[in-house]
């Protein structure tokens, strides 16, 4: 998922935005059903006229047709909680007359760039939008040998040369752009330190042929401050309990994204996501190697890049999810990721059955991180970079191979993930085999405290109803949730008892559907709410079961409780 023009509002939600007397002009007769509300886009405030009965979806269709965002790339916070159930009703989330809806928009990282040679030749580059010029001439070097180095290109815009260090998304202002590119004799260049950080650069550039606009170049000379002897960064692995052994796949993440640091290659903020999400440089500036998301930036936070409003009760964009918690979840729903022949340190294999990419809890600093106020070290997840050809967004499902989906099923199901939609799963296609592989990714929101908010968008994806494979239901009757807890907890990540009861009760789940020979799609279905309003089965149980035991009744009495009410709802669906 991903967001990019961004609502940056201080008003609270709930704060009247708007003077009575708007109010009267607003609402005149013919809408007297319908309220305003403010659409906070960009730092912007644009009223909006909607009725209460106005789906999620047509509500941002309607902001399609007057902004162009696409519907689909939108994402819409009102009062602190996203507006994620399209067929849901704006009377559904309380949005009343006032409101401030934060957009907030899921574009892509990638931008086309096309580059003319002077010979009129034309090659086009997809670049990360955040990758600078410099990058860009990397890339030109390495895809076509009859150019010379990048030290001798000239890239020009609009009839103007562009810095190394201009920024491709601020050159292409929404559209593909056509550079000019001008390849230089190599010059001479020579390099002598006159003291710390002072370097004296010696430029001698000989005479270019005619036509070429840089034919008054003529040697000069240039001082220029460097910094390159010094370490201006940090990354250390946190480790809650020096017992528990950092897995090795994890390691070696945050050894390439040192090396990467080290080179001086700086972290790159990603366009896509609600929080703040940096792209970590590999150690020749060319490839992406690890994903850092600091628990500072995330949404609700208080330096979240895209100005969402900070949280006021801790609450994170779900329901039963803590602002601040991110990171952890996605350290445990990696190291719950046991992979199909057993568990990882006994094993040797370090990816898991559903393959969420190794990932780590890090303290890093670097002066590229978002803090406006003070420098500090920032806490956040090192994810192992997957190399992907987009996400599960950009394309139908109908490609996907069953088993993938069901991997990713399994852990949705298991870790009761609040927070799958299809731009949280990257698909890749393996060259040799033409299969298509998903990755599945963003796992801050599971192991919520409770079910309200979670949402499978693979359940309606045809494979999601075909029966789990043999392979498949014996690494399901292999889970155990009690280890799972325990294994947190050796790595530092005591649960709190809402989150262990949603990892026993969906483990739970999960194994009684399949013995009973449910599909993803059965079991999936019990766990998320039809619509905002009704409650989930898996949420009638446990209100069936919170009503049934004492007050005073232990956790295992409440579960063997939770137990023989689920036994007798699956048998009713099954039956
Ligand atoms: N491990 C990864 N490998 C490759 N790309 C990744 C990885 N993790 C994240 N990304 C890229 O970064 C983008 C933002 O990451 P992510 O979805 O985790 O952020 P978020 O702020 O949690 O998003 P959301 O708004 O969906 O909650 C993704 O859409 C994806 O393009």
């Amino acid at each position: 998922m991903s967001s990019a023009g961004i609502a940056v509002s201080r008003i609270r939600a709930d704060e009247p935005v708007i003077s009575p007397r708007f109010f009267h002009n607003a609402l005149d007769l013919s809408f007297a059903e319908s309220i305003v509300v403010f659409l906070s886009v960009s730092g912007n405030m644009i009223p909006l006229r909607v009725f209460e009965s106005d789906s999620i979806e047509s509500v941002k269709l309607r902001i399609q047709s007057f902004k162009g965002f696409v519907a689909k790339s939108q994402k819409l916070v009102c009062g602190g909680r996203e507006l994620s159930r399209s067929d849901s009703l704006v009377r559904d989330y309380g949005v009343a007359n006032g409101n401030v809806l934060h957009l907030m928009l899921r574009l892509s990282d990638i931008q086309t760039v096309n580059v003319k040679t002077t010979s009129g030749k034309e090659l086009m580059f997809e670049v990360g939008r955040y990758r600078d010029v410099g990058y860009l001439k990397k890339q030109i070097a390495q895809r076509a040998n009859e150019f010379v180095d990048e030290d001798d290109q000239e890239l020009l815009y609009e009839g103007k040369p562009l810095d190394d260090q201009q920024i491709v998304d601020d050159i292409c202002k929404n559209y593909d752009p056509v550079l000019h590119l001008i390849v230089r004799r190599p010059a001479n260049i020579r390099v002598q330190r006159v003291e710390k950080n002072l370097d004296e650069w010696s430029v001698e550039a000989p005479k270019l042929g005619r036509n070429r606009p840089y034919d008054e170049i003529a040697a000069e000379s240039v001082l220029v401050s460097s910094n390159v002897c010094e370490k201006d960064f940090v990354l250390e692995p946190v480790v809650a309990n020096p017992k528990a052994e950092i897995p090795s796949a994890v390691l070696e993440v945050m050894e390439k994204t040192r090396e990467g640091l080290e080179k001086g290659n700086a972290p790159i903020r990603s366009n896509e996501g609600s929080g703040g999400v940096y792209l970590m440089q590999d150690s020749t500036g060319l490839g992406y190697v690890s994903v850092f998301k600091p628990i500072d930036e995330e949404p609700k936070a208080l330096n979240n890049p895209h100005g969402l409003p900070i949280t006021s009760d801790g609450e994170g964009l779900k329901r039963g999810t803590i602002v601040g918690q991110g990171a952890f979840r996605e350290v445990a729903a990696y190291l719950l990721d046991h992979p199909s022949n057993g568990r990882r340190g006994v094993t040797g294999e370090t990816m898991g059955f559903a393959g969420v990419p190794p990932t780590g809890l890090v303290s890093c600093l670097h002066k590229g991180f978002n803090h406006p106020n003070v420098v500090t070290h920032k806490m956040g997840s090192l994810q192992k970079f997957v190399k992907n050809d987009g996400s599960c967004e950009d394309i139908g499902p109908g490609s996907f191979p069953v088993e993938e989906l069901h991997k990713i099923s399994v852990l949705d199901i298991r870790l009761a993930n609040a927070d799958r939609h299809a731009g949280n799963i990257l698909f890749r296609k393996d060259n040799e085999t033409g299969r298509t592989i998903l990755t599945p990714i963003d796992h801050g929101y599971c192991l919520p405290e409770c079910f309200e908010d979670c949402t499978f968008e693979w359940l309606y994806w045809p494979q999601a109803r075909q029966p789990y494979s043999a392979e498949t239901v014996e690494y399901i009757r292999s889970l155990d949730a009690e280890e799972d807890i325990d294994l947190l907890k050796f790595y530092g990540w005591d649960l709190p008892i809402e989150s262990a009861r949603t990892l026993r009760i969906s483990t739970m789940l999960l194994k009684k559907g399949v013995e009973r020979g449910l599909t993803p799609y059965e079991i999936g279905s019990i766990m998320c709410r039809e619509n905002i309003k009704e409650e989930s089965v898996i949420e009638e149980i446990v209100q069936e079961a919170t009503d049934s035991v004492l007050p005073c009744s232990s956790e295992v009495a409440f579960l063997e409780t939770v137990s023989q009410i689920m036994d007798r709802r699956l048998d009713e669906i099954s039956g």
